[in-house]
């Protein structure tokens, strides 16, 4: 997997507020960083700005490899769906093997839910299926906002076990966070 993600002087006004500017940083393949700031600093923005949904006021930001964004709200998965099948829509137009939901299902410990509509789901168990979505869609560059909320000891672990397999095959992790995920060797980014 090839992957870099590159922000270059970028600068990031919400409203009328400058949250941060000047920010660069590089990441190569198998690198890791972690947005850390107190609440409003801009973390879910400079998220947003890296998956090219908001652009930046001043910078540039480039990106080689796919990129997939987990909100820190909702699932992007649709309720009525069956789990497994809500995750399948988006495996289709990411074009990955069939076997990538199931897979994906199972890293994040929620394969004997694939049957139950996404809008049953708990809090902890929706923020399982968002995380599988991101590991179904075999993008390079994932983008975790507060990739841990809600996720108990058992969940934490195994988001950590797949942010590091993600990572041995070359792929990036940019996640936002406060409170320690598990991710090894991340650099630091304090907004
Ligand atoms: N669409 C918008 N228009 C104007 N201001 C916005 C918009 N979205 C967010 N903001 C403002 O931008 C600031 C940064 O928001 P952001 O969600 O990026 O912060 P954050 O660091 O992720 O915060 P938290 O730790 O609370 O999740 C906040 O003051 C917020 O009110």
């Amino acid at each position: 997997m090839s992957a870099t993600l590159a922000f270059d002087a970028v600068a990031c006004l919400r409203g009328d507020r400058l949250l941060f500017e000047g920010l660069s940083f590089t990441l190569a393949p198998g690198e890791a960083a972690l947005v850390t700031g107190p609440n409003g600093a801009g973390k879910s923005s400079l998220l947003r700005i890296a998956a090219g949904l908001l652009r930046p006021a001043a910078g540039r930001v480039q990106a080689e490899g796919t990129r997939a964004l987990a909100a820190a709200d909702g699932t992007a998965l649709d309720g009525a769906l069956p789990l497994a099948r809500a995750l399948g829509f988006w495996a289709a137009l990411d074009r990955v093997r069939p076997s990538a939901v199931a897979d994906a299902l199972d890293a994040m410990g929620i394969a004997h839910l694939a049957q139950v509509p996404v809008r049953l789901l708990s809090t902890g168990q929706r923020r399982r299926a968002a995380l599988a979505r991101v590991i179904a869609g075999g993008a390079a560059i994932w983008l975790l906002d507060e990739p841990g909320n809600g996720l108990d000891a058992s969940a934490s672990e195994r988001l950590a076990d797949a942010m590091a397999r993600h990572r041995a095959e070359g792929g990036i992790v940019l996640a936002a966070t406060h409170q320690p995920i598990g991710l090894s060797d991340a650099r630091g980014i304090q907004l």
